[in-house]
């Protein structure tokens, strides 16, 4: 039975400023939940968004606030023996908040994971991968700096594919910043961009060209993310790939896009599936259209970022690769041991639960006062 639900919001700093088309992110800040069950067990559980309230509906203090507000009181007293109903009575009684919801489900496996002794990727239903690959995301805004930090990660065999955050300036300086870290890197690094909704179509067309002649693999999120009909049409024009994230949170979202015609990859993230559940649902409608996968993050610390790989794991397939890096971007971390990165990729834990264990002094340490 849950006989406590605790919420802090923590923020850590980056190792170097992280720039988006919309924000740039000095510091991260995660709400954390930590569920105990009437034995003493705790399950943890993370929501973390970019830049407050700057990328998408939900903040780090709202996340919060209708945690303690709305779930916490349904919950307290509640078995979790069944996550999934608790989850389907939350979504009943409570609309959206999708990364709130996310946080909670992930304490809710965490704990019935170390109940029955079995990791979260089993309760999912088992994994198919202990190793997934990870990529890097290059968003120091400098061509010189990003250049150098890849070649770093290259030699260190931490990461060989790249994403480039762009616009946030002209087409044209971007592509020229784009071109010249792939001419640094060379034909065996695969570069992908992450547009972030910055370009109007005649824009995304003129970028896409010269970036498909630079080599560039992807482009993600080109067009504003309600503007399915413009992702659609520059999926099908251009032979460099279209990778849709804002666009879709949920399994819907992912079957308006495929009826379409969308042709491209998806990007799956926890967060804005309100879960694991919701992501593998996603993920189960892009597979049976013909969309690829893409293993997604929202810069989660630890706690979101091995929860999403579990269920990233279950999957037999994931054609885009996965860009789990968020604990690497942050200069401290709140768990114990840390993952594991190493050949390019990330080990997935086989412990029961998450396979994390918070750090209570780090916790204590780096948990907002107020
Ligand atoms: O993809 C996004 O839009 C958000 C996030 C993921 C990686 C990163 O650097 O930012
Ligand atoms: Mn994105």
């Amino acid at each position: 039975m849950i006989t406590q639900i605790q919420t802090y919001i923590v923020d850590i700093p980056t190792i170097r400023p992280h720039k988006l088309s919309m924000t740039s992110m000095a510091v991260q800040s995660m709400v954390i939940v930590r569920i105990t069950d009437s034995e003493g067990r705790q399950g943890i559980g993370e929501g973390t968004t970019i830049g407050g309230l700057a990328y998408g509906p939900e903040s780090p203090e709202s996340i919060k606030t209708n945690i303690d507000s709305y779930f916490a009181p349904y919950l307290k007293g509640k078995s979790v023996d069944n996550p999934r109903a608790l989850m389907n009575q939350l979504n009943t009684l409570f609309r959206g908040n999708g990364l709130a919801k996310s946080a909670v489900q992930t304490a809710l496996l965490d704990l019935r994971g170390q109940q029955l002794g079995v990791p979260v990727s089993s309760l999912l239903g088992g994994a198919c991968h202990a190793h997934l690959p990870c990529l890097w995301v290059l968003a120091s805004g400098n061509t010189d700096k990003d250049i150098y930090e890849a070649k770093k990660m290259i030699a260190e065999r931490r990461h060989n594919i790249f994403k480039i955050k762009i616009g946030s300036r002209s087409v044209r300086d971007d592509v020229a910043h784009v071109a010249a870290i792939k001419a640094a890197l060379g034909d065996s690094v695969s570069i992908r961009v992450d547009v972030n909704q910055a370009w109007t179509e005649s824009q995304a067309a003129l970028g896409m060209a010269a970036l498909q002649e630079a080599g560039i693999d992807w482009v993600e999120q080109p067009t504003l993310a309600k503007d399915y009909a413009s992702l659609v049409r520059l999926a099908n024009k251009f032979n460099i790939g279209v990778m849709a994230d804002e666009s879709v949170a949920d399994s819907a979202d992912c079957f308006d896009l495929a009826a379409r015609g969308f042709n491209g990859s998806v990007a799956l993230k926890i967060g804005k599936a309100g879960g694991l559940f919701g992501a593998l649902d996603a993920a189960a409608v892009c597979s049976a259209a013909g969309v690829g996968l893409y293993g997604g993050t929202l810069l989660e610390g630890t706690i979101g970022t091995v929860a999403a790989l579990h269920a990233w794991s279950t999957l037999p397939a994931i054609e885009a690769s996965t860009e789990m890096f968020g604990p690497l971007l942050q200069r401290d971390d709140i768990v114990k041991t840390p993952l594991n990165y190493h050949e390019f990729g990330v080990d997935i834990p086989a412990t029961p639960g998450l396979g994390v264990e918070l750090d209570e002094d780090k916790l204590r340490e780096y948990a907002r006062k107020n």
